[in-house]
């Protein structure tokens, strides 16, 4: 390292803390690193396990952009900034740092009912013990660092060491909603900034990870031999693995398809092979976001995964012949009719065929064919294995018939939505 890479650079904080009057915990690094600071976000070194370690803690596929990662922290309560609003330093060595000035937390502590405070790595909780500490009066925890630099730190071994810091965060149960309510709900999160195509971008994200959940859970079983990493790797980015049977993914016309097309684009950039059946081609779509989420998909899929436009009932059935997993994207919150329109009706029983074989069925957001506001079954129902809400749970899923198609329901938290709920009309 030359002369001047030795010199240290006065460094001004810049980022603006994350918190607000539901926030529960703070938790503070450093300062922010050079990579943070391109990104103008904390923790934007992609080797930095921050963001993963924070979504393995919630069961979450971690968040990519600075708005998702924003909104991770909202939902958890939790604040997040740093001990330093300046100092002089050599890149990124805490060990190098010198005329440290702390940030002043009292705008975060006199605004919100803060529990307890967590420093991410020993030189915030040496920095913070003496510069902060005196004035909050608060004893802070301190967590392992998560930067790449600690690699004798697992992510695994860091989710369990940040176990404390989820345990001390009052869960939200998200509300059931009516479907119009979801919609006012879509429209206020898109007013605040997220878009529709995003909550799409995300809803799909989530989908993906779920399918990769059971994937993985069948080879820690023996059920499926394809070399794939560990299930504790479950946060890590794109890889390749070898193709076993593809996972097949049925998309409607609408936006409940669109969720199908992000989650196949993922499925496979992760290595997980797909097969993509839809009725219409993805230029020929009309609903948007889906249409753009789908041509984008197709655009992306890699050799191992196909896309079947209108198959034949045998094709779809050799489709889903030994395939892991279905997942049922035809038909969300727009429907709601007593029939099924061909071929979605004859695809619906292909599912529900093959979940007799074993083959694990995830319905995104809704199971096609049940009426997420009113409960109501139509004669060809999809009869999941799990149900992945988007934002809300809605009445449908909890009506007798309904329960009876959903199989487990989880809630995909899309968005930061308690600030949206005051007023929201609710079922129950
Ligand atoms: N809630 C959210 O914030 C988000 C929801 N997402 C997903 O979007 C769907 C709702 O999408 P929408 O386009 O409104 O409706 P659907 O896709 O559910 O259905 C419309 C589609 O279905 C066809 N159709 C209607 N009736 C029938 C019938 N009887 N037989 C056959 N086909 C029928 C219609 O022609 C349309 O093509 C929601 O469920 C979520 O999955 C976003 O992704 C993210 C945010
Ligand atoms: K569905």
């Amino acid at each position: 390292m030359g002369e001047r890479a030795q010199e240290r650079e006065h460094i001004e904080h810049g980022i603006a803390p994350v918190f607000d009057g539901r926030s529960e915990v703070l938790v503070l690094g450093t300062m922010p690193s050079p990579a943070s600071r391109e990104a103008a976000f904390f923790y934007g070194h992609p080797q930095n396990r921050f963001w993963r370690v924070l979504a393995a803690l919630f069961d979450e596929p971690a968040p990519v952009t600075n708005g998702e990662r924003t909104d991770l922290l909202l939902r958890h309560h939790i604040a997040l900034w740093d001990v330093l609003a300046s100092c002089d330093i050599r890149g990124a060595s805490d060990a190098s740092i010198a005329n440290a000035r702390p940030n002043d937390l009292g705008r975060i502590l006199s605004a919100a009912p803060i529990r307890r405070v967590f420093c991410t790595g020993a030189t915030s909780a040496r920095l913070y013990g003496k510069l902060c500490e005196p004035a909050t009066g608060l004893a802070a925890v301190k967590l392992p660092s998560t930067s790449p630099a600690n690699a004798a730190w697992s992510l695994p071994r860091l989710v369990e060491a940040y176990r404390p810091l989820a345990a001390e965060l009052s869960l939200f149960e998200p509300p059931v909603l009516d479907v119009p309510a979801v919609v006012d709900l879509e429209a206020a999160i898109a007013a605040a900034g997220t878009g529709l195509d995003e909550l799409m971008e995300r809803a799909g994200r989530f989908l993906a990870y779920e399918v990769r959940k059971v994937l993985e859970a069948r080879v820690m079983d023996g059920v499926e031999t394809v070399a794939v990493r560990p299930a504790d790797d479950l946060q890590t980015g794109p890889r390749r693995s070898p193709a076993g049977v593809p996972t097949v993914i049925f998309c409607g016309n609408g936006n409940n398809g669109g969720d199908g097309w992000v989650a196949a684009r993922y499925l496979d950039a992760w290595g997980f092979p797909v097969c993509l059946i839809t009725a219409t081609d993805a230029s020929d779509l009309v609903a948007e976001p889906a249409r753009t989420a789908a041509l984008r998909a197709q655009a992306s899929l890699g050799p191992a995964s196909r896309v079947l436009l209108s198959p034949s009932d045998a094709e779809v059935a050799a489709a889903l012949r030994g395939a892991p997993v279905a997942v049922d994207a035809l038909l969300g919150t727009g429907f709601a009719h007593r029939t099924v329109r061909a071929p979605f009706d004859r695809w619906i029983a292909a599912i529900n065929e093959a979940r007799r074989q074993g083959v694990f069925v995830l319905a995104a957001d809704v199971p096609s064919g049940l009426s997420a506001q009113t409960g109501e079954s139509a004669a060809t129902t999809v009869q999941a294995d799990a149900t992945l809400t988007m934002i809300v749970p809605k009445p449908g899923l909890f009506a007798p018939a309904g329960a009876a198609v959903c199989g487990f329901v989880r809630t995909a938290p899309l968005a930061y939505i308690e600030p949206f709920l005051k007023g929201a009309r609710t079922h129950l």
